[in-house]
């Protein structure tokens, strides 16, 4: 699957650009600040009805202007769709699929797959274990309804039974039976999303595994695990063991939502020990695992968008992650730069179809290419 074109209207920095696109690579060069990363969140909303970076829709749109338009023409299966999406301020944001809205925009997810890799996705090794739970759920519930239903309902009954120890706490009151109700509920559930998680990072270890090795030559030791107290012994006999101190901080301090990933390098912390190159490579190898989960899950090739990829890595960890990722195991790519430089030493070695990009503050225009013809000029306004 992949975007033949993209046309933005008033999206970000964005006044008005169209361009096509190679199949395979795609380069967007310019200095900070011109639009790079916002033309991948072009893309993105494209896939997801929703920015990666913003999620208040009247922020996305360009300032002083009051609405924004972005449509993509892609090749899905051997099928031309239009994915269109409107939003002006004020009203409902409109997507339509070749000219028919959809009803609700959960139809549309899960149509056009796609993997972002951005900078601020440190945040999965630097924050907190809501984050890394946040990155399980969201690639696991994109292709899995159900999962996204229970874990809905786990956080409805555990919502619940927070407040009922609030409850209790206010009142001087204890009513175990009323407790119970939601006990089962959490059981229930969470067994079901803790074997899911388990499931998923037992796919997912061995890929992030062959990736992380590749693309740092075999240099660093490093793991990923999924860490429950569900994995510890049975949740019922934990809950009904935490209940004195869950009365008492009025909060449940068990379950599936304080799950979290251990990302080690060595026998420590990848958080606290890995140099800032070696926890970028983490994450590109976590994200890339990612891919191969999607891909699997999916009819469609998903798209890659890769930002800032060069920035804290070495010549040798880039140029490892471009040729794998213009190989055949992978689809169309877009990757974004501030240096020429760095992609004029790499792509003639990758041999991939591409198209570079140079963006400038109000113009995208084509800057080379290997398809024969001569770049052409798609100017923005
Ligand atoms: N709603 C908006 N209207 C106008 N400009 C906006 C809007 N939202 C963001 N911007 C501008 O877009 C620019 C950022 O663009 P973007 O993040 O795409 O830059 P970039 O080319 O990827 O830069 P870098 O190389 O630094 O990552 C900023 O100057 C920001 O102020």
């Amino acid at each position: 699957m992949y975007i033949k074109e993209l046309s933005v209207i008033n999206f970000k920095n964005l006044e008005q650009v169209e361009l096509e696109f190679s199949h395979k690579l795609n380069c967007f060069i310019g200095n900070n600040g011109v639009g790079k990363t916002n033309l991948l969140d072009g893309i993105y909303y494209l896939s997801f009805c929703k920015s990666y970076f913003n999620s208040v829709d009247s922020q996305n749109i360009r300032h002083e202007e009051e609405f924004f338009v972005l449509q993509g023409q892609y090749s899905r299966l051997d099928e031309d769709e239009n994915i269109y999406c409107g939003f002006q301020k004020g009203q409902k944001k409109k997507f339509r699929r070749n000219k028919k809205e959809y009803k609700r925009l959960s139809e549309h997810i899960g149509l056009l797959p796609l993997v972002m890799i951005s900078p601020s996705d440190t945040s999965l090794i630097m924050g907190g274990s809501d984050e890394r739970r946040k990155f399980m759920d969201s690639v696991i519930s994109q292709n899995d309804r159900q999962y996204l239903d229970q874990l809905i309902r786990y956080n409805r009954a555990l919502l619940q039974r927070n407040n009922l120890l609030k409850y209790f706490a206010a009142n001087r009151v204890f009513e175990p039976d009323n407790l119970e109700v939601w006990d089962a509920q959490l059981v229930m559930l969470g067994e079901k999303i803790n074997k899911r998680r388990q499931e998923f990072l037992g796919e997912l270890q061995p890929i992030f595994q062959k990736y992380y090795d590749f693309i740092s030559d075999g240099h660093e030791q490093v793991t990923l695990e999924y860490q429950s107290q569900l994995n510890e012994g049975d949740f019922e006999g934990q809950l009904k063991e935490a209940l004195q101190r869950d009365r008492v901080l009025q909060f449940t301090s068990v379950g599936i939502h304080k799950d979290d990933l251990e990302l080690k390098l060595g026998d420590f912390p990848m958080k606290k020990m890995g140099s800032q190159g070696q926890k970028k490579t983490y994450l590109v190898a976590l994200k890339l695992a990612q891919f191969d989960f999607i891909r699997s899950v999916n009819q469609a090739m998903p798209i890659l968008l890769l930002d800032d990829i060069f920035d804290k890595l070495d010549g040798e960890r880039v140029e490892k992650i471009v040729k794998l990722v213009s190989g055949n195991t992978f689809g169309q790519i877009f990757i974004t730069d501030t240096n020429r430089e760095h992609l004029d030493q790499i792509i003639p070695r990758v041999g991939a179809d591409y198209r570079i990009f140079r963006v400038t503050d109000g113009a995208v225009t084509e800057n080379g290419n290997n398809n024969g013809g001569e770049p052409k000029v798609v100017e923005n306004n």
